[in-house]
């Protein structure tokens, strides 16, 4: 856990963090040795020795200016970290993410992320402001007490060294289960936020099939295993916590038989007793709100380790300059294999060559590795083995500005910012001059959609281009690879069907990429995949077939298979009529 507090905090501020934690230990230590000093103040006071009592009062109140000191340094120490991580927690994160692979972000983990990112600083200040010290306290002043109690009285010393291992067992018992059920609790409550979003987005579908009234059966199991989930963990803290906290009355009550026994047998004076007891009745109380906050503080162990691992995470390995291109807008795999997870090869020895200038059309069945093909190309993973060349040279050999700035992506899900359509636009280069903005407007089909807007170019899409349709929106998404007159584009086609005017638009946009840049598109569309230089069909991460589509539709029958049931499909579901 103080592994996972110094990475949060940052390698600045790792000494801080064992200065802060030097004054709580210096803190709890002291508090034992004060509570301590009670036995012979006290017992000195029974005996009516004043002398004895009074020196043991000025070291009583030495202990305490000490202790005061200790407790307002680590104080202070702690609200300065606590203030660290306040002011510094969200750039760290923002720079370690600007870091990572492009891959990494799935949606679970973005999930995840944004739990960390908005309860993150609370979870730290929470850990600093009302868990180290207690806990700490609990345990080490005790503890130092007991040692203390080895000075005065050996046999009742033992007894309290014998009890607190087992005391202590007890704790890490009960809170390390509880802490597994906060494990599952954690899971199951973000596997039901991710079923309520899908419920939401697949209202339009649920609602098409008359499937509101029955419920969603993921969404009802997700929420049932949450509710099993969170009951399991109420069930399993409430006698855990009580086992632990009778553990600490036991341990008292051991000693008190103890010290009884002692006396009886006239091996200790009474008043001793009574001085000694006094004593160890102030350990339990340390002790049982340790125990109480230590399950807490095992939940916050779990939550600080999510978080560090955000900061564990391998960056991407970058080259540190840049280097100039052999052969500026060609992409080249040799021998790619690759696979999401480890020894899995969805992709399996793929090579290629797309020439600078010309389109390279992707084709083959869904689920065969063509989303994949261009992800590894924009390096969002490294691949296993082989290696994909931009421009001549390895992607894994550039930075990654370098690399982007060859590269403009058009996804199928296209994501805009909440901001005006020209912002939108100029995202793909931001110091364009406004008429080259309505030019690549202009070509994408996007002053159409100007037009239909209230506020025209200063019309707002809305959060993530909710103002807009699916075709609206991947137009104005070639109007930034447009404007960004990058040398290379990749264009992931709808798969779906898009409307004649929408199609138009991307039918018109390929062409004048296709004019400035290399082209590389995972094709759906008939018409995209004829007017490509090279067709690359892909099946189960194999290229089976590469060529034009004449060659194609000459010597392979896989081919022509794919276009005669691709054409059937494209023929009913726009006019009827077959492409030859
Ligand atoms: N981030 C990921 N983690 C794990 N598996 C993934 C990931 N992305 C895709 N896959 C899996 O890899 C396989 C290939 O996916 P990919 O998207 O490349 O196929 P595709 O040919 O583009 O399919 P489609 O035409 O349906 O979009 C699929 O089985 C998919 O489930």
């Amino acid at each position: 856990m103080i592994g996972d507090l110094s990475k949060i905090l940052g390698p600045v501020h790792r000494r801080d963090l064992y200065r802060y934690l030097n004054w709580l230990i210096a803190y709890a230590v002291l508090q034992g040795v004060a509570i301590a000093f009670l036995v012979p103040v006290l017992a000195a006071m029974m005996h009516g020795d004043m002398k004895r009592a009074g020196y043991g009062l000025l070291g009583l109140a030495l202990m305490v200016v000490l202790v005061a000191v200790a407790h307002y340094r680590q104080a202070m120490k702690g609200f300065a970290l606590a203030l660290v991580v306040l002011t510094t927690l969200h750039d760290r994160l923002g720079a370690k993410l600007v870091s990572l692979p492009l891959g990494w972000f799935s949606s679970e983990r973005v999930g995840r992320l944004s739990r960390s990112a908005t309860g993150g600083t609370m979870l730290v200040t929470n850990v600093f402001a009302h868990l180290l010290t207690p806990v700490a306290t609990g345990i080490l002043t005790p503890a130092t007490t007991a040692v203390a109690l080895l000075y005065f009285d050996w046999r009742l010393g033992l007894t309290v060294l014998f009890a607190a291992p087992l005391i202590f067992l007890l704790h890490n018992w009960s809170s390390s289960w509880i802490a597994r059920t906060e494990l599952q609790v954690d899971a199951a409550g973000v596997e039901a936020s991710n079923r309520v979003v899908e419920f939401a987005r697949l209202q339009p579908v649920l609602r098409a099939f008359g499937r509101t009234t029955d419920g969603y059966l993921p969404l009802d199991e997700a929420i049932e295993e949450q509710r099993r989930a969170g009951g399991d963990h109420l069930s399993a803290t409430f006698p855990r916590l009580l086992v632990a906290g009778l553990g600490i009355h036991l341990a008292f009550a051991a000693l008190l038989a103890v010290g009884v026994t002692l006396v009886f047998a006239h091996a200790l004076d009474n008043v001793e007793l009574i001085a000694l007891l006094a004593l160890s009745a102030r350990l339990a109380s340390p002790l049982a709100e340790a125990a109480a906050r230590s399950g807490q503080l095992r939940m916050a162990a779990n939550d600080l380790r999510r978080l560090a691992d955000i900061f564990d995470q391998e960056p991407l390995p970058e080259s540190g300059h840049s280097m100039p291109m052999s052969d500026p807008g060609s992409v080249a795999f040799s021998e790619v294999v690759f696979g999401y997870r480890p020894g899995e090869k969805l992709i399996n020895g793929v090579s290629f060559h797309v020439p600078a200038g010309t389109m390279t059309a992707i084709v083959g069945p869904s689920g065969s590795g063509k989303t994949t093909l261009t992800k590894l190309i924009m390096r969002f993973h490294d691949v296993d083995s082989g290696s994909v060349r931009m421009g001549g040279s390895d992607v894994r050999s550039l930075t990654t500005g370098d690399l982007m700035a060859q590269i403009a992506p058009v996804m199928q899900d296209v994501y805009l910012f909440n901001d005006t359509l020209e912002a939108n636009i100029r995202i793909g280069s931001p110091t364009a001059s406004q008429a080259e903005v309505r030019e690549a407007a202009r070509l994408a089909g996007v002053d159409d959609i100007v037009e239909r807007l209230p506020f025209g170019w200063r019309s707002s899409v809305g959060e993530g281009g909710s103002a807009l349709s699916g075709g609206e929106r991947q137009r104005i998404s070639v109007a930034r690879a447009l404007l960004k007159r990058a040398s290379i584009v990749i264009l992931d086609e709808a798969t779906a069907a898009l409307d004649a005017e929408n199609e138009r638009h991307v039918q018109n946009a390929i062409r004048t990429l296709k004019a400035r840049s290399t082209l590389i598109v995972v094709a759906h569309q008939l018409s995209t995949i004829r007017a490509a230089d090279q067709i690359l069909m892909l099946e189960d991460g194999v290229v089976v077939a590469a060529g034009t589509h004449r060659q194609l539709q000459a010597s392979d029958p896989r081919y022509c298979a794919f276009w005669q049931e691709r054409n059937r499909a494209q023929g009913w579901r726009l006019t009827g009529e077959a492409v030859p």
